[in-house]
């Protein structure tokens, strides 16, 4: 079937028009954007799509009334000559004056200083970090209700920007940039998986969910962040600045996405990978992306000091998170959780961290919601390290005082293998702002939790093991209550992470038990002994 066969919402009525603003509207008097507005005509009741615009298309309206079932009348599709990048270019009127500027973090209120976001710059100039300021008063003309409206009014649609997850926040993630300009892969509106059997089974609980940001076009939430950085790249390049490519340190995650959304807009990448230090396919994203992958022989912390002193000489835009542009994308991961919801704030959101940028966005994603009267609370966050690369936890432990970095060690939780991480301010501020917690996770922790999602039906990662861990152990200490909502963070797919997986359950790992393997039984090519050992399971089955 052709996809757009199916009816499209017209461009235009996807943009909020302060124009038709009422302070003070009653619910059905509502501006809503994307309407699902009722109209009584003769007897029968409609559903418009349309805004509450003059000359309302009557192929817009659709008849919700079951029975007799007329053919249903097809709304007109954009011409076959007309793709949706075009089709929203042709449409977007950009109405709206929202806008967003660089401020140094957690600047006091007395700080004027502030950079325009088509400014390359990543520090401020007392060289602490940056963040995105949207324009509060601005996006406050429109209340609470409104902003949901128009959020859950584009979920899951083909319409160019607003069906991917991130650009259906538009409005509060890069407010000025031109559709035309944006590099998506429909990105975000993940799943909430139902952690039934985890949580009945193995933590008494029945409110308990995974946000698989991983089940995503590269296979982790960096791509909410990184169609941000690349469509402002691609931005920055229509308007003729001298970024010749984007380079970034990673442990496997970053540089996948920010290689294949390079791909999709022709932008050279530029990748810093500590080498044996990523898992393999991984490694393989980038080079079938066709970045230019430097293998160096440092970890990620010694990567990330040589793409900060390169991106300072070469006119190559950074791709990390201490570039803040990346957090207004992974931040729409929390508004999400909240409208999968119902908005309904959960109890608690557990994020496993490593460079601490997503910590960060989580929590700003939630503060929004607050501002903006989408919600009346926080969530409390959880940050969940591994051991082996614990500063964040350490810090934490010592009452926030002195933060050291450590020398990371090894850990099945590579991705988080991160010592110095950049964005400790942040996550401090966050964790500090909505009386959050960290915890860690022993090697064999974060694999048995890892191997017991698994084996309830998840096929999860091993950083998502260490968020489940901490879990675990917040539990047994009765911190998070058996009926608190909960979400676990998903950050990565497990299937860019099977060699964890098959050493854990080839029993391979020195110094580990391996409670929950599961390695597959050798039989010979032979009846009897097939049989023996299907009996020897069913009994054992049977007794379990
Ligand atoms: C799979 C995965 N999980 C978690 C993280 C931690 O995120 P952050 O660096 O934003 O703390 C990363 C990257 O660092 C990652 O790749
Ligand atoms: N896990 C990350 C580490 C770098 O984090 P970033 O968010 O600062 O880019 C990766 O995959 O590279």
């Amino acid at each position: 079937m052709n996809m757009f066969s199916l009816s499209q919402a017209s461009p235009c009525s996807l943009i909020p028009n302060p124009q038709s603003f009422n302070p003070n509207p009653r619910p059905q008097q509502l501006p809503l954007p994307h309407s699902l507005r009722i109209i009584s005509s003769n007897n029968s009741t409609k559903i418009s799509t349309q805004t509450p615009t003059p000359d309302p298309d009557p192929s817009n309206i659709i008849d919700p009334t079951p029975t007799p079932t007329p053919t249903p009348k097809l709304k007109h599709r954009r011409p076959a000559e007309v793709n949706i990048r075009q089709q929203a270019h042709l449409y977007n009127p950009s109405t709206h004056n929202f806008s967003a500027k660089y401020v140094p973090f957690n600047a006091s209120p007395s700080s004027t200083e502030s950079y325009s976001l088509d400014e390359i710059v990543y520090r401020s100039s007392d060289g602490s970090l940056l963040d995105v300021q949207h324009d509060m008063e601005a996006l406050k003309k429109f209340d609470g209700d409104y902003w949901k409206a128009l959020f859950d009014s584009r979920i899951g649609k083909t319409t160019w920007p607003y069906g991917s997850g991130v650009w259906s926040k538009k409005e509060w993630v890069l407010p000025e940039i031109d559709s035309d300009h944006i590099v998506s892969a429909f990105e975000g509106n993940s799943n909430l998986f139902w952690a039934e059997r985890f949580g009945k089974d193995i933590l008494g609980m029945n409110d308990l969910w995974v946000k698989n940001c991983g089940i995503s076009h590269t296979g982790s939430f960096k791509d909410l962040g990184m169609t941000v950085l690349v469509s402002q790249v691609n931005r920055l390049r229509k308007l003729g600045r001298p970024v010749v490519g984007v380079g970034c340190a990673s442990t496997g995650d970053t540089s996948a996405a920010l290689s294949a959304y390079c791909a999709a807009a022709g932008i050279p990448a530029i990748v810093f990978l500590p080498a044996n230090r990523i898992s393999i396919a991984q490694l393989v994203q980038p080079i079938a992306n066709g970045a230019f992958v430097l293998s160096i022989d440092t970890d990620f912390d010694g990567c990330m000091k040589l793409i900060r002193e390169v991106t300072a000489e070469l006119p190559i835009y950074l791709a990390n998170s201490l570039n803040s542009l990346r957090l207004e994308g992974q931040k729409t991961a929390a508004i999400e959780i909240l409208q999968q919801f119902d908005w309904e704030v959960p109890d608690w959101v557990i994020v496993p961290g490593g460079n601490l940028g997503n910590i960060y966005a989580f929590y700003k994603g939630f503060q929004m919601c607050k501002e903006l009267g989408l919600v009346d609370r926080l969530p409390r966050l959880v940050c969940a390290q591994a051991a082996n690369a614990n500063p964040l936890y350490l810090h934490y432990k010592s009452g926030w005082s002195d933060f050291k970095a450590v020398t990371a060690g090894t850990t099945f939780a590579s991705a988080i293998q991160i010592g110095d991480p950049v964005s400790i301010d942040r996550a401090v501020f966050a964790l500090k702002n909505c009386n959050g917690i960290v915890e860690e996770a022993s090697e064999e922790e974060l694999m048995d939790a890892m191997s017991q999602a698994d084996l309830t039906g998840m096929f999860v990662c091993p950083h998502t093991g260490v968020a489940l861990s901490a879990l675990m152990k917040l539990r047994r200490s009765g911190v998070i209550a058996p009926t608190d909502r909960t979400v676990v963070v998903s950050t990565a797919h497990g299937l860019k992470f099977t060699q964890s997986k098959i050493d854990y359950h080839s029993k391979d790992i020195a110094d580990m038990a391996c409670r929950f393997a599961n390695p597959p039984v050798q039989v010979k090519n032979n009846f009897g002994s097939v049989m023996d050992v299907l009996k020897t399971y069913l009994l054992r089955k049977d007794k379990s």
